[in-house]
């Protein structure tokens, strides 16, 4: 299903259904509907095995709805709308950081001269300058996501879909990466729709976190984060960050429970 472009939203969602088929038909996704605005950040939460990845791929066209359809007020001009970042795989071990972070571009036709100066604007910024020729391979697993990651922002999309990115990486590293992950997103605000299985990610991130139900995934709640920008790490150790995370715990608490009963 391409995406509709008559909407001021970067990505409206209308009456999605996802089943799929095969002989106990799985029922992934039950109406949803979301708006969400451009240069937005929106985080996903919900148990294992709601629909979160479905969801995500069918807002980036790598999947189709069963009923109902997307809108996108996102224009792009040779490369694809929305770059994807997934919590592994994300990096080609035989391109080096250079290649691989100019990847997207590549692939669009831009010339070499242009897309390496924006490959090392993003390389630099997203801390790995000094290491354009090295391989996947040499680099530690937070070096890798890092990769991944400069590549959405440099692939030049408008939209960036993140399946859990930071979910492989160890306690401080991926405290290290929130960091820089917010600091890339408020150099260019692109429209983010992030999944993580962390209220805390979610709330230290988002502008918005959308909370769904257990499997047929729907969307429970909506909560906006009041926290400002530019956003500091520091907020984590408010009473007010403390108290959110308790309420979305809470209601989120239920939903695992359901999905554990059926699952
Ligand atoms: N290609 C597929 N074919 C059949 N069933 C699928 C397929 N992809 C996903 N599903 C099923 O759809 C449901 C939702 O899966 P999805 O991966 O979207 O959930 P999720 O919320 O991202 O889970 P998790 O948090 O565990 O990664 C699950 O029951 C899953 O088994």
């Amino acid at each position: 299903m391409t995406p509709e472009t008559s909407t001021d939203y970067a990505f409206e969602v209308n009456s999605v259904h996802k089943v799929f088929p095969g002989s106990t038909g799985v029922h992934a996704l039950d109406d949803i509907n979301l708006k969400l605005k451009e240069g937005s950040f929106t985080c996903i939460v919900g148990p294992s095995g709601c629909g979160k990845s479905t969801l995500l791929r069918i807002l980036g066209d790598l999947e189709t709805a069963t009923s109902g359809h997307i809108s996108t007020s996102l224009r792009a001009d040779k490369v694809p709308t929305s770059a994807f970042v997934f919590q592994e795989h994300g990096v080609f071990p035989w391109f080096n950081v250079l290649q691989n972070v100019a990847f997207g571009e590549h692939m669009a036709g831009v010339g070499r001269r242009e897309r390496e100066e924006h490959a090392r604007h993003w390389i630099a910024e997203a801390g790995l300058t000094g290491f354009e020729n090295s391989y996947p391979h040499q680099l530690s697993g937070g070096m890798r996501q890092r990769i991944a990651i400069a590549r959405a922002f440099a692939t030049g999309s408008p939209a960036l879909l993140m399946d859990e990115p930071l979910g492989a990486l160890d306690a401080q590293t991926r405290m290290l990466m929130q960091e820089q992950l917010v600091k890339l997103w408020e150099l260019e605000r692109k429209t983010v729709v992030l999944v993580t299985h962390s209220i805390e990610e979610a709330l230290l991130l988002g502008d918005q976190i959308v909370m769904m139900s257990a499997r047929p995934g729907r969307v429970k709640e909506i909560i906006d984060v009041p926290f400002g920008r530019p956003r500091s790490m520091q907020i984590e150790a408010s009473p007010e960050f403390a108290s959110m995370k308790q309420d979305i715990w809470d209601s989120l608490r239920d939903e695992v429970q359901a999905s554990l009963r059926y699952s």
